[in-house]
């Protein structure tokens, strides 16, 4: 595909500079309980992640979560941690460098976290100080929810308003059903399955959870879910005919219910039916994070084999990888239409 570039016809907005901030979820600056405490006193204090009124809630997160949650947080993703830092990072600072050389000079490409640094507001202001008055926001969720997509909208506008002089912005929707998204997924999985050394009987597609009542108060996270998830198994049925492709969701926090079926618990259940070797991928996932590398890959793994099952591999996300790039772009150019830089 072309450069993005003005059009000939168009001279008189070809000065208008245009940035592209992607933005995932966050991540803390190091695998230290310190460091994992600031991250989750943030993240939990979002009344979009957590629903429960902040009277009750607030004496629950200092009380009991912040003193016991970051020692085991820490310990995760001191697991998974990196040379380049928390894989979370690294992977989303590569899908910008990565994104920056296939749309060319025309377009400033950056990216941000949600929670953490760099933060939306820093990363938004940096833009325009350096000229960039039109900005695409493309949150990195694949499928929408409260929790994520809306949540980093309530932060854009809260960067906005303390802004004298803002850009104008634009905001990549959900594209969960997107066919750049489904024949991305579809490519990298059916390669990746057919490079394993075994053969698996059961691909486990795995989303994140969320509770039960974000459904029934008409969160469509779940929804987007089942409707990827659709898709994806209708492809992959003709790509690997004979592979059984099941869903669950992941990462319960908290008493109350969340989706399910569970990602563990299916996992038990599989290999107690029977099933011996399986291949797990998270589509809803733009990056690898803790909780594929540390939650699928290292506990699911103990679950699954001691419940018999023998071969276990967690794919890895479309990250910084050719189809998943070549997805970004596809989305990317379509909001960029008609700001030409
Ligand atoms: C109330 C709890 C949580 C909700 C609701 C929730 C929704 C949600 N999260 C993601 C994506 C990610 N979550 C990640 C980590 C993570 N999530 C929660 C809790 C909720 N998430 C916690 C406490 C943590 C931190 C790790 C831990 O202590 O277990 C991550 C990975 C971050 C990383 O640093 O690697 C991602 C990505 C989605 C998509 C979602 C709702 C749809
Ligand atoms: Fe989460
Ligand atoms: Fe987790």
């Amino acid at each position: 595909m072309p450069p993005v570039s003005a059009p000939a016809d168009h001279p008189q907005i070809a000065t208008g500079k245009v940035g592209v901030l992607l933005v995932n979820l966050g991540t803390p600056d190091a695998p230290t309980p310190a460091a994992v405490r600031r991250y989750l006193a943030e993240f939990l204090s979002d009344r979009r992640v957590v629903e429960i009124p902040a009277i009750a809630w607030k004496p629950i997160l200092h009380g009991i979560i912040l003193r016991t949650r970051p020692a085991k947080s820490a310990h995760a993703y001191g697991q998974v941690w990196t040379e380049q830092g928390s894989p979370l990072a690294a992977i989303t600072a590569a899908q910008a460098r990565g994104l920056q050389v296939l749309l060319g000079d025309g377009v400033k490409v950056d990216w941000a976290m949600r929670y953490g640094n760099p933060s939306i507001p820093s990363r938004l202001q940096a833009m325009k100080d350096a000229g960039y008055d039109r900005v695409l926001v493309a949150p990195l969720y694949p499928q929408y929810s409260g929790a994520t997509t809306a949540s980093v909208m309530d932060r854009l506008g809260e960067a906005l308003g303390k802004m004298r002089w803002q850009p104008a912005l634009r905001t990549l929707p959900p594209y969960y059903d997107d066919p750049a998204y489904i024949g991305a997924l579809e490519e990298d999985v059916a390669t990746q399955v057919a490079a394993l050394d075994f053969v698996p009987e059961v691909l486990l597609l795995s989303f994140h959870g969320m509770p039960q009542r974000t459904l029934e108060l008409g969160d469509p996270y779940h929804c987007h879910c089942r409707k990827t998830a659709r898709l994806l198994a209708q492809r992959l049925a003709v790509r690997l005919p004979g592979l059984r492709v099941e869903t669950s969701f992941q990462s319960r926090f908290g008493r109350a219910k969340w989706l399910e079926p569970a990602t563990e618990a299916t996992l038990e259940s599989l290999a107690s039916s029977g099933t011996r070797r399986i291949a797990i991928t998270a589509p809803g996932f733009s990056a690898d994070c803790v909780e594929t590398l540390e939650e699928l890959a290292i506990r699911g793994r103990e679950v699954f084999e001691a419940a018999g099952g023998t071969r276990l591999a967690v794919l890895p996300c479309l990250n910084d990888g050719t189809n998943g790039m070549a997805m970004l772009e596809t989305l990317v150019r379509r909001e960029l239409a008609g700001w030409w830089a």
